[in-house]
């Protein structure tokens, strides 16, 4: 006998609702028919990281949390663009505004808040809008190409965060605040007078005690009026003053609503059969504007709907982290010295450092951290736990160190810590689940885990909590990953790619000044890494660094050991012509070349060639560079395939030809050699290559991580895919995942017996993580030329080439 499921629906495609969702399919996957209503056109995306999408930092792409695969795979019916206007709690069943009805035994509200809009006279200007959705994200993209001056209203958080992004987008920018400091909800004066002089240097400007009037211009904004008679000229406004839970539904209920709507500590409603999660609950009198309590409970209401013992949400103490690049803001708590509490204050002028506890019968009930937040997590932690502090407040006031998170002290609260406590507010990741993807999936970095859990990748807050957690449970293995890339720095490669996208860093020297380089110049292993790491992070803007190169990268030519160097053209998939062949035998007689060889990659080296004929020869080869010297793609070795072999099954010269021209001269951690074979006798060996692919009946096998040198390793097996199209797909997703995640100089048999096949088959399985990742490649590779034609065409750089005249004097 069937046992029909019961329907459940939810009203609000956000992070809360989605979130107790995803619990729920965990505590009792069988038990619910589940449909969504979401009133923006997308799937599940973190509302957090739309910071981070203006201020340039991740994608739309990189933002959406569960995407349409998900719900299909859970059987989730998603009603995307459908605003569920009214509920019938009568009949149970709720109707949208596209004349869906949808009938259910649970209802779960979750349609977090509407920004509040400062009803001014002319706000239905062009040009004002709020900063809460993709849309509003896009207007603002969208502005910043053809207009020039923004103004933000509310110096709050959301007010700063736009601010920075609409700075980065090249606007001017002004925040207008209503009281004398900014961000008075989180912060006492003496922070927000250094976070605003912080952002002063950022180029924000401040308009305080400003109360605003009206908004002019005609059809489009002009300028933003003031009480005092004064006025501001903007071409956007952004309101940025707060938010009002989105109650609207609910009332149609006549569920009870107060600010938002009422729920007890299991998120009931008032009306049975209905809940409320998120922004849009009020819980004791608190709606909460922050995701981490918003995961509280989102875990409460699914133990509920699985019928799981809970004990019920009891409210939360709340942090908060502000994501502007180059600004260290924390707060957490009550901050604001409420009677009978005393603080404890360091003030470090020089560093722009400033901290403040506040403590009250011996346990620390607030904190405010600036310029260096890196106790944040363990305050906050030891806030929510009402641990006693006495004796250890000046300990605590001069920093908790990482290594002293780790040590006995550290590690003990660390280990003490329940498996369910959430690490990661902003990303709901528990204890529990950092162990397992330490233990279980093989994490050693706080790269690695946040890659798997998506612990620290919104504001970063948490990330001490992450690294004492790897030095906890990872050990010896987690001390490894955290050395130092070289003796200039103590950061490790995934730290330093991370700062280098958190602050936009753009250029080597930048890096190592603001990273605090102990070597000012660096040195000849840490300047070529950071030259490829910024040229892969920020592929459009920067500007490879020659002298940050190796000589065959300067001299795009081998170097031999006499000093002469080798001319490779490229020979794609090995394949050539007579007339080719005639051509380079002609050129190799004209400049004496004394010795012309195939390469094991199948191509004509031309050893032995002097300095000064390089780039005569190269003009008169009129041929693509084969990259034989430098850390890109070498060669792609084919076999004879179909096309000539009886036993062929599939066209390895053509589909070798195809993925040679499509990756010709990427820039890659290190040398790159592919292979294609015909049949799975292999005659190309591709089992030896860093992407081998082998054809077989209807399709090709595509292996990975192979190398044919000192270290012999054989290739995994990635995946079966059927077409060509799909060969170059997964080869593009592969090679750009590598190129974001190995270390400079990593080989891939390296970096894929260090990370493990599994991991990038998991990063690799969604096609649309694939298409971004070829995407990402591709507008790597558009902006790749081929070195030889411009040094032929370039007078400048042929001098390089020139035989060095050594000046002479005499004495008389
Ligand atoms: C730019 C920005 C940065 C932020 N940064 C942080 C941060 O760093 N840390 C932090 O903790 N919090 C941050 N927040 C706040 C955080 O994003 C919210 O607390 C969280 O998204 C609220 O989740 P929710 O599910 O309650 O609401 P939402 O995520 O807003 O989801 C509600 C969804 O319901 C839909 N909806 C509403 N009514 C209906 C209806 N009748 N029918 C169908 N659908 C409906 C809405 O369109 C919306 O998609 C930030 C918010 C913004 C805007
Ligand atoms: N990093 C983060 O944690 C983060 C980032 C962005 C948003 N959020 C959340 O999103 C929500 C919205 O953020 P928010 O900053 O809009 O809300 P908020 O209520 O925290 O701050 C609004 C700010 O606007 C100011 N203000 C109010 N009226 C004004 C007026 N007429 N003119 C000028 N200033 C005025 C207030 O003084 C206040 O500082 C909040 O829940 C916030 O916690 C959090
Ligand atoms: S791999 Fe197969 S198709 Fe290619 S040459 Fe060898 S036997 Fe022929
Ligand atoms: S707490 Fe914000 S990223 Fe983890």
């Amino acid at each position: 006998m069937t046992v029909s499921r019961k329907k459940l629906v939810l009203v609000g495609n956000g992070m809360a609702g989605v979130r107790a969702v995803e619990h729920l399919l965990k505590l009792a996957p069988e038990a619910y028919d589940i449909t969504i209503f979401g009133a923006e056109p997308h799937p599940n995306y973190n509302r957090i990281m739309l910071s981070s999408v203006l201020a340039g930092g991740a994608s739309m792409e990189e933002i959406i949390i569960n995407d349409l695969e998900w719900y299909r795979s859970n059987n989730i019916t998603l009603h995307t663009r459908q605003t569920v206007t009214s509920i019938d709690t009568v009949n149970r069943k709720v109707v949208s505004d596209g004349g869906i009805s949808a009938p259910y035994d649970e209802l779960i509200l979750a349609t977090g808040s509407d920004p509040f809009m400062l009803p001014l006279p002319g706000a239905d200007k062009e040009g004002v809008i709020a900063f809460r959705d993709i849309k509003d994200c896009e207007i603002m993209q969208e502005t910043s190409k053809s207009y020039k001056k923004a103004v933000v209203i509310g110096g709050g958080l959301l007010g700063l965060e736009a601010a920075r992004g609409l700075l980065h987008l090249g606007m001017e920018v002004s925040v207008v605040h209503i009281h004398h400091y900014i961000m008075e909800r989180q912060l006492d004066e003496a922070a927000s007078a250094m976070l605003r002089k912080e952002l002063e240097g950022q180029g924000m400007k401040f308009l305080l005690r400003k109360q605003s009037e009206a908004i002019l211009g005609k059809k489009r904004v002009k300028g933003l009026l003031f009480a005092d008679g004064s006025m501001e000229d903007a071409d956007l406004i952004v309101m940025a003053v707060g938010i009002k839970p989105n109650v609207a539904l609910a009332k149609t209920g006549g569920i009870e609503v107060n600010r938002g709507i009422v729920v007890n500590d299991y998120m009931e409603t008032n009306i049975p059969h209905i809940f409320a999660v998120g922004e849009c609950a009020e819980h004791r009198g608190i709606a909460y504007g922050l995701v981490a309590p918003l995961y509280e409970q989102g875990a409460v209401l699914a133990k509920r709907l699985a019928g799981a013992a809970t004990e019920g949400y009891a409210g939360s103490v709340t942090s908060t982290k502000l994501k502007v690049s180059g600004v260290d803001v924390f707060s957490a708590g009550q901050f604001s010295e409420p009677e009978g509490s005393r603080a404890l204050r360091f003030q470090d002028e020089i560093d722009g450092i400033y901290k403040k506890l506040v403590i009250q019968d011996d346990t620390l009930i607030g904190a405010v951290l600036f310029g260096d937040t890196s106790d944040g997590a363990q305050l906050f932690s030891m806030i929510k736990n009402k641990e006693t502090v006495k004796g250890k407040e000046k300990e605590l006031l001069l920093g908790i160190s990482a290594d002293a998170l780790s040590s006995s002290g550290g590690g003990n609260r660390l280990e003490a810590m329940a498996e369910d406590e959430i690490i990661c507010g902003c990303n709901g990741v528990s204890k529990g689940a950092i162990a397992e993807a330490i233990q279980s999936g093989g994490c050693t970095s706080v790269g690695e885990i946040r890659s798997c859990t998506k612990a620290s990748a919104s504001c970063g807050g948490c990330k001490p909590l992450v690294e004492g957690l790897l030095q906890l449970y990872a050990g010896d293995a987690a001390v490894t990953v955290k050395e130092g890339i070289c003796g200039c720095t103590p950061m490790s490669r995934d730290e330093i790619v991370a700062e280098i996208k958190r602050m936009e860093l753009k250029s080597v020297k930048e890096v190592m000044n603001v990273l605090g380089w102990m070597q000012e110049e660096g040195c000849s292993k840490c300047r070529p890494s950071l030259n490829y790491y910024l040229g892969m992070l920020w592929p459009e803007e920067y500007m490879d660094e020659k002298e940050s190169r190796f000589t065959n990268e300067r001299y795009h030519a081998n170097i031999q050991k006499d000093g002469t160097f080798s001319v490779v053209p490229r020979i794609y998939g090995g394949i050539t012509s007579p007339a080719e062949l005639k051509k380079i035998a002609e050129i190799a007689e004209k400049f004496e070349v004394p010795m012309v060889k195939f390469t094991g990659g199948q191509r004509l080296d031309l050893l032995g060639v002097k300095k000064e004929d390089l780039p005569k020869m190269w003009e008169e080869l009129d041929m693509p560079s084969g990259h034989a010297y430098g850390k890109t793609l070498r060669t792609v070795k084919t076999c004879v395939g179909s096309t000539f072999c009886r036993f062929g099954t599939q066209d390895a010269i053509g589909m070798g030809v195809r993925l040679e021209k499509e990756f010709e001269r990427l820039n890659a951690p290190a040398k790159v050699k592919l292979a294609v074979s015909g049949c799975p006798r292999n005659c190309s060996e591709a089992t030896i290559k860093d992407f081998g692919v082998v054809a077989i009946d209807g399709g090709w096998e595509l292996h990975v991580g192979g190398n044919g040198g000192v270290h012999v390793r054989a290739t995994d097996l990635l995946c079966v895919v059927k077409t060509e199209d799909e060969v170059v797909e997964w080869a593009s997703a592969y090679l750009q995942y590598y190129r974001e995640n190995a270390a400079w100089n990593e080989r891939t048999s390296n970096w894929v017996e260090r990370v493990g096949v599994e991991s990038i088959k998991k990063a690799l399985e969604k096609p649309e993580e694939r298409l971004a990742l070829q995407k990402r490649i591709q507008t790597t590779l558009s902006r790749m030329t081929d070195p030889w034609k411009q040094i032929v065409n370039e007078p400048e750089l042929r001098k390089n080439f020139e035989p060095i005249a050594i000046a002479q004097s005499e004495t008389v």
